[in-house]
């Protein structure tokens, strides 16, 4: 039975007082996730299995890293008490949670905790649930955010994040207690206090062009200056003394666009006459409010010690300082260099920056300074203009890394748009453009790829790198964070020197193991901010989405059962049942006025739909002056109202007209993909239109591969809140006017000729060579046959891999073809069986 996916029921209300008993309590009172990692069986677990699987391993390595483990389960087991009803639980009760005492205004408090897997579920509908939402953004992963229940994570990084916002592990600790409907398990109070007992301890910070190693705590520089390989580099300035060399500025930093000095609102999340929770929990939640909010304050009291060090230490004291467990947090007291040109940018009178951009800026400038960290906001969400205001904060030089050269004009043009800089003060590197700025600083628009090239660089190439990495930057943006390998980051910042850098992303999640390394080259996460109510405030579109069920006919089934894998991906993309869905709902919706957008990973099928039902197509080989022209009619002409495109189009593509996706063909199981294709239409121009939805459709071929990877794609979504409904039956499609393949003898004539254009094309039906970049340089405008071979990890599989993977692999396929090696007899032997197996069934055709 395929997976399905839905939001979780709504709850039946808190538990009664006294023990939380599992069985005491209903709905949210048993935390879902909890059980089913465990391994209850039934519906629940089949529809969340790869999530479970995911948690279930982080779980692990929650409890694996943890030293007090031993202590913990002794404790554990002293208070449990078993019931008649803890065998039922499993594990020698271990899933019980009774042992856990309910305070008597739990259902004043909004937070459940597992002691065990630091696992915190929020209630969304406690009247607390705003403040504490605030607290757990700060401190926890969160991990699923549908309508009614929330989960979070606490883990080592989201705790170093906490600090390096400037929340102490005492506050930490108070007001996660405060919400909590138990009281704080002593296991996580340790962990909370294990894991931050040395972040945040030591700031790394530039000022008049100094790199000051910089602590409020006396004793901890002192060690540092004891230790063999920092101690030599200690710049000496006269005096031994660490104590204050300066005194730091903060506060009364106004981001520009808000009318608020940073930290004002920054943990509260609060509007005006919002509910301010119920009666018992008013003082506390006022405690918890100013405690999050006291850390401008706190600090400026504090007296800050600080020793030099030269710049060409910086490395080595940052590198030194994490193995002796004092991560280094990075700091730029812009306000305070004079030595780098200011940059003469603010933004325009009439931008106003929304709350949830106001709010993850202030996360960044919360003391007055720029953290470097990373930034998460949904598609379609303005992370542009976050960049753009928190240029405008810093004014200092900046330069920007983008994934495509469209992205490179689209950041140009925002920062045009959105500030009052001089155009030619913002600079564009790419392949076809080496302009520099014309005054002593300005903004540099450039791609990772420009940066981290391994070939000969062509002299202008080279000089302009030479520029950029010649001087020192303010600020460098880094967008679509989360797609770019560990080493090209590596690459990157080692050969530009900036001093803040702020990484944006929608989805920051890989199906690789490489996340965990942005937190330590970039920065940890300041801000996440929750689709759901984003869509609820208007900012993004509200989308109904739906998985179409679409079953096959048996004779495209049976060459799927005996097909090979290649095969299967198009005659699943192929199906003449799909063939009709999405005729019918792309009549359907033209008809209600919508704008459709057709996705299809597989080329064959984009373009033999897309020629079929005479609409326009864009892929890779579609030249740019067509691009263009087809854009502007989708966008401007009543006549065009449906686009097919490949996945050239999954990112940079603001197309505000579309208000209805459908996906007949995509990547494996990747949620990044599914996610970045929703964002397409969470931008929909009329999306604050009353009663408007947006309709995002995956038309998913019945019993094939691709239901198994189609829940899979959906897991992020679903974790956001989106829910997806199946469609099994689509109503009145029969009734549509010109039903393609309708009649049997259509459906075979298609099925010939798909299997002989397989056959043609040598069992490897030709893929789109572009990525996303739907507007760069014409490339690959031969059609090259036959097989590509790159080297295959299981992350590519399961969607891991991503367009600068991609385009590594593309140079080692092109260096390849520049040194042809003759073919060895093995791979001779390999073609003559593979002609040999191509004529048996060419035989068998006929
Ligand atoms: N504060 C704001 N006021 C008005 N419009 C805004 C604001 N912030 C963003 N927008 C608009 O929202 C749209 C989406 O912004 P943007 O392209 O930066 O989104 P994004 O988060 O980068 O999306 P994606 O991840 O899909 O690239 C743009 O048209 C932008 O002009």
């Amino acid at each position: 039975m395929p997976p399905k996916r839905k939001a979780p029921a709504a709850p039946k209300g808190p538990a009664k007082a006294g023990r939380a008993s599992a069985l005491s309590t209903p709905g949210p009172a048993t935390p879902r996730s909890i059980e089913n990692s465990e391994g209850v069986s039934g519906d629940e677990e089949v529809e969340v299995t790869a999530r479970e699987l995911e948690m279930e391993a982080e779980a692990d390595e929650f409890v694996a890293s943890w030293d007090l483990s031993n202590e913990r389960f002794q404790n554990h087991s002293q208070n449990r008490h078993f019931d008649s009803a803890s065998t039922h639980f499993g594990n020698k009760g271990q899933r019980d949670y009774s042992f856990l005492r309910l305070r008597p205004d739990h259902n004043n408090r909004p937070l459940w905790i597992d002691s065990r897997k630091g696992i915190i579920i929020l209630e969304k509908f406690n009247p607390a649930a705003a403040m504490a939402q605030d607290l757990l953004i700060a401190i926890a992963e969160p991990k699923s955010r549908p309508a009614h229940c929330h989960e979070y994570q606490l883990t080592p990084h989201s705790l170093y994040a906490a600090v390096s916002v400037g929340l102490e592990p005492q506050d930490i600790i108070g007001a996660l207690d405060r919400f909590l409907k138990t009281p704080l398990p002593g296991s996580i109070r340790e962990f909370i206090l294990q894991c931050t007992k040395n972040y945040g301890k030591v700031k790394l910070v530039l000022k008049e062009n100094k790199y000051y190693v910089e602590s409020a705590d006396e004793q901890v520089l002192q060690n540092l200056l004891k230790d063999p390989v920092i101690g030599p580099l200690r710049v000496h300035t006269g005096s031994n003394a660490i104590t204050t060399s300066y005194a730091p500025t903060m506060g009364g930093l106004v981001i520009p666009g808000t009318n608020n000095a940073v930290g004002v609102q920054q943990a509260s999340g609060l509007q005006p006459g919002e509910n301010k929770a119920v009666e018992g929990a008013k003082t506390n939640e006022a405690d918890v409010y100013a405690s999050l909010n006291a850390e401008d304050d706190d600090e400026e009291k504090a007296t800050i010690h600080a020793f030099e060090i030269p710049d060409s230490a910086v490395e080595t004291v940052q590198h030194r300082c994490l193995k002796l467990d004092l991560p280094i947090l990075e700091e730029y007291d812009f306000r305070n260099d004079y030595v780098n040109a200011n940059l003469d940018i603010d933004l325009r009178p009439n931008t106003q920056i929304r709350p949830y951009q106001e709010k993850s800026l202030s996360k960044m400038f919360g003391n007055g300074r720029a953290k470097s960290g990373i930034i998460v906001l949904p598609c379609g969400a303005g992370k542009t203009l976050v960049g753009i205001t928190a240029a405008c904060t810093i004014k200092k030089g900046v330069i920007v890394l983008c994934t495509s050269s469209m992205s490179v004009m689209q950041w140009r043009n925002e920062f045009l748009k959105w500030s009052n800089v001089a155009e030619e003060d913002v600079a564009v590197f790419t392949s076809d453009s080496k302009h520099k700025f014309k005054g002593n600083t300005g903004i540099i628009v450039t791609t990772y790829s420009m940066l981290n090239t391994t070939t000969k660089r062509a002299h202008d190439t080279q000089k302009m790198i030479d520029f950029l990495s010649g001087r020192e930057w303010g600020l460098m943006l880094l967008d679509e964070v989360h797609v770019v390998p560990a080493d090209v980051f590596r690459k990157v910042i080692s050969t530009i020197k900036s001093h803040s850098k702020l990484g944006l992303t929608a989805t920051l999640l890989r199906e690789d193991d490489k996340i965990s390394h942005l937190n330590f080259l970039i920065g940890p996460k300041l801000y996440e901010a929750n689709w759901m109510e984003l869509s609820q405030q208007g900012h993004i579109a509200k989308v109904q989405c739906a998985e179409v069920w679409c079953p096959m006919p048996s004779e495209f089934y049976d060459e799927y059962i005996t097909g090979r894998a290649n095969l299967r991906r198009t005659l699943s993309a192929m199906n003449p049942r799909k063939f009709q869905a999405c005729q019918y709902l792309i009549n359907y919706h033209e008809a209600r006025g919508d704008k459709v957008i057709v996705f299809s990973d597989e080329l064959y099928a984009l373009k033999t739909y897309s020629q079929k039902l005479q609409k326009y197509c864009i892929y890779g080989d579609t030249g740019q002056s067509e691009r263009m022209a087809i854009l502007s009619n989708f966008q401007h002409n009543p006549t065009v109202n449906t686009l097919f495109l490949s996945k050239i189009g999954d990112t940079s593509l603001d197309l505000p007209e579309a208000t209805v996706l459908i996906q007949i063909s995509s990547h494996f199981g990747s949620r990044r993909q599914e996610a970045q294709r929703l964002g397409r239409i969470l931008r929909a121009k009329r999306r604050n239109d009353e009663g408007f939805n947006a309709f995002f459709y995956s038309l998913v071929s019945k019993d094939t591969q691709e239901m198994f990877y189609s829940s899979k794609r959906q897991a992020f979504l679903v974790d956001q809140g989106y829910a997806f409904k199946v469609i099994t039956q689509l109503a009145n499609m029969e009734n549509t006017p010109d039903l393609a393949f309708a009649d049997p003898s259509e459906r075979r004539e298609l099925l010939t000729k798909i299997l002989s254009d397989y056959i043609a094309a040598g069992g490897e039906m030709e893929q789109d060579k572009e990525n996303d970049d739907l507007f760069g340089k014409e490339r690959r405008t031969k059609k090259k046959k036959g097989v590509r071979r790159t080297a295959g990890t299981l992350g590519e599989l399961s969607g891991g891999q991503d367009m600068a993977y991609v385009e590594q692999n593309k140079r080692a396929g092109q260096g390849g073809r520049k040194a042809k090696p003759e073919q060895s007899a093995f791979f001779k032997k390999l073609a003559r069986e593979k002609e040999r197996k191509k004529l048996q069934m060419r035989e068998a055709l006929q």
